[in-house]
């Protein structure tokens, strides 16, 4: 039989089983479908019950709609072939492996779910170490229609005569297809030392490094589907958080996750980890790199502790016809007693006005002929409307942005910052807050959410309970993730903490982050090489905080393979970080193209028109798409530039934003101007170089580029 015959018949082969496991799955619909109206059943039969076997009903319930949910959640969920792999194993068995568990109404296994263990030797099976599998076949389909198949013989002195093996590796078939506008799924080609850091623990701390391109974005996610797996009830009912650098990465890989079935894990990106505050801005770097340091910490709790601009300075008040007066020295000195005492300001204000009308007290009983009794005084001056209305202008309650604001008046900020900060650096500050229409930076939602504890939560004020009749009768399950059901503001109990990026996060931004994960394990992916952070001591330290101190437990996985880059395209990048990487932090890119990186030299009004036609070029030459990458200054002239050129396939981004994305091509304008804007220079040179999967074009006027920077 020839080649193409032998894989045609091994197709059908495949497809035969595939009908099956539809089959199955169709039914199992139905019985999710109907396991689901049992459980509402359940609920309502609940309400007449007696309390002891309503608890027992619901707990079962609980149980029944959540499986239900599951299963169909998987079965809706959006990907490319419920079943991908196949094993024949040398006691003669075949396990298929797939997006989920599937077993026929005998209870036999159709398919086996990848993260269960018996799947493990899917990804794990090498030649060298086969785990008694003699071919690991890849099965991959359209919808419900198997198109091609690819086969790893482990084992040749095993193989059975009758045992085809064809197919020229599905990594490579993978790796080599065109890129859309979101990161896919990788469950048919995860390799083997990503399958290691996938199947990891959950406890304490799981840290990936690895270059660019060598899965670290897909093995954390990969290991989120994998953790819910396994323990479902603990991850899922507390939650788990994927952290990525910016709203473009998270809107990236916001596919990844519910293509394996999984929609409830919250992504957030640095710019929006704070309830109800957004970014707008980004900070240039030596900005912040202010901000982001743990010396902001100290310039903000003294900041909080000086009065609002618009406090009074003097208290006058009129008692039994004596004017008593509290001036701004003695009013400030009451203000800082009161700092002193445990509680956050917005939780002092009660404190404030005991502490106001025991100053009060103190002045009369220093006047001659005054015969006023302390209780008398604090009682009948407490109640009266001007000494509160003082209070309330002289104590206010404080929002975090309010607080910020005051900043961006100079000589408070210096106040603040004592000998914190450099003059040069209250000015970078004080400048950068000045625009209240600016709206927050970045940088500045770390500083927002460390005021945020520093004030604490103002007083609510009552409101009276609704009836909670109908919410006894809803379930754990449904109290969780049930409709209308929405984490606290500011949440910080998940169960599972994903930090993508890692190596950027300023030191602040730890403290961010730590602060939703009290009780938290980690999976902490990045690259100390694409860093863009100045101080990675500091963070270092930051991050071990966070992370609940050194003692925590912590095991460390290093991918060293790059799949995204092209090998031309990764020499051309690793030149520009020998100064700073060592060689073992360069990863090896696997597959070569034998096109080679193009470097351009124009002159400098010729950027922005060279930057289209190389743009115009690519989108011709590649099916997916086209990055342009540059300098945050260009940004907006190259936005209107390429306006109507191909508005699903082409992208501008800067430095920065191109972080953890990923195009078939990339237009890189000027490379000199993203290593002068940032302060880790040729880092932030090295990640925009290595974003494009099959071509590179780099714009530049210096003729010497890359060999004279
Ligand atoms: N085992 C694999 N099979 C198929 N594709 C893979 C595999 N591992 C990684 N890839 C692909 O390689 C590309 C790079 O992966 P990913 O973005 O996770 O890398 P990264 O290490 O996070 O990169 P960076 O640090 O540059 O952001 C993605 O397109 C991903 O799907």
């Amino acid at each position: 039989m020839s080649e193409t015959s032998v894989r045609e018949a091994e197709i059908a082969v495949e497809q035969k089983h595939v009908d099956i496991v539809y089959a199955r799955v169709a039914e199992m619909r139905d019985e999710a479908e109907a396991m689901r109206t049992r459980g509402d059943q359940l609920a309502h039969g609940a309400r007449d019950e007696a309390v002891f076997e309503q608890a027992a009903m619901l707990f079962e319930r609980d149980v029944m709609v959540r499986h239900a949910n599951q299963i169909l959640r998987s079965l809706d969920a959006e990907h490319e072939g419920l079943v991908f792999g196949r094993l024949d194993t040398t006691e003669g068995e075949t396990m298929y492996v797939g997006r989920l568990g599937v077993r026929d109404t005998e209870f036999d296994n159709l398919v086996t779910d990848w993260r269960a263990p018996a799947a493990a030797p899917f990804y794990q099976a090498t030649a060298e170490m086969p785990m008694e599998v003699i071919r690991r076949r890849v099965i991959r389909s359209t919808g419900q229609a198997v198109v091609d198949i690819d086969d790893d013989l482990l084992m040749p002195e095993a193989r059975l005569d009758n045992m085809p093996v064809v197919g020229e590796g599905a990594l490579m078939a993978s790796l080599t297809r065109a890129r859309g506008e979101n990161m896919r799924d990788i469950v048919a080609t995860i390799q083997r030392e990503q399958d290691e850091a996938i199947r990891a623990p959950w406890r304490g701390v799981t840290e990936i490094t690895g270059g660019p391109g060598t899965g670290k974005t897909a093995v954390a996610l990969h290991r989120v589907a994998y953790l819910l797996y396994r323990d479902r009830r603990r991850m899922g009912g507390s939650g788990v958080l994927v952290v990525g650098p910016s709203p473009a990465f998270t809107s990236y890989i916001s596919r990844v996750l519910p293509s394996m079935g999984e929609d409830s894990v919250e992504l957030r990106s640095l710019s929006d980890i704070l309830d109800e505050v957004k970014a707008t801005r980004v900070d240039p770097a030596p900005v912040a790199a202010v901000k982001g340091s743990l010396r902001m910490r100290r310039v903000l709790k003294k900041a909080i502790r000086e009065a609002p601009a618009d406090a009074p300075t003097e208290l006058r008040i009129v008692y039994k016809g004596e004017v008593l007066k509290l001036d701004a020295r003695e009013l400030a000195a009451v203000r800082n007693a009161v700092h002193n005492g445990r509680k956050p300001p917005n939780q002092s204000r009660v404190d404030a006005a005991e502490a106001l009308l025991e100053a009060l007290w103190r002045k009369a009983d220093s006047y001659e002929d005054f015969p006023v009794k302390r209780s008398e005084l604090i009682t009948e001056l407490g109640e009266r409307i001007d000494f509160h209305r003082f209070v309330v202008v002289w104590w206010q309650l404080l929002t975090p942005a309010e607080v910020l604001h005051g900043l961006s008046d100079r000589r408070r900020l210096a106040r603040a910052s004592g000998r914190v900060l450099t003059r040069a650096e209250v000015d970078l500050l004080a400048d950068s807050w000045a625009d209240p229409a600016a709206g927050p930076s970045v940088a500045d939602v770390a500083l927002l959410d460390e005021l945020r504890v520093l004030l604490g939560k103002p007083p609510k004020r009552r409101v009276r309970k609704t009836d909670t009749s109908s919410a006894e009768l809803r379930t754990w399950s449904e109290r969780q993730t049930g409709p209308g059901y929405h984490r606290p503001d500011n949440y910080d109990e998940y169960s599972h903490i994903v930090v993508d990026e890692a190596q950027d996060l300023s030191p602040m931004q730890w403290r961010m982050v730590g602060r939703r994960g009290k009780y938290a394990s980690w999976t902490v992916v990045g690259d100390p090489v694409q860093s863009s952070w100045p101080d990675p001591a500091e963070a270092r330290q930051a991050q071990t905080a966070a992370f609940g101190g050194p003692r925590t437990q912590h095991r460390r996985f290093a991918l060293r393979t790059n799949y995204r880059n092209s090998a031309e395209i990764f020499d051309l990048a690793g030149r520009v970080v020998t100064d700073v990487a060592t060689a073992d932090q360069l990863p090896h890119a696997v597959r070569s193209t034998g096109i080679d990186p193009l470097v351009r030299v124009c002159t400098e009004p010729d950027l922005t028109p060279g930057a289209l036609t190389a743009a115009t070029e690519l989108l011709r030459q590649v099916d997916g798409t086209v990055g342009i990458i540059t300098a945050t200054s260009r940004v907006g002239e190259m936005r209107s530039a390429v306006l109507g050129l191909s508005e699903d396939r082409l992208r501008v981004v800067d430095g920065l934003e191109s972080k953890g994305l990923e195009y078939d091509a990339v237009v890189l304008v000027e490379p000199g101007e993203l290593i002068r804007e940032s302060t880790t220079g040729p880092r932030t040179l090295y990640v925009a170089l290595t974003r494009a999967t099959q071509r590179l074009t780099v714009l530049t006027t210096d003729p010497k580029w890359p060999d004279a920077r």
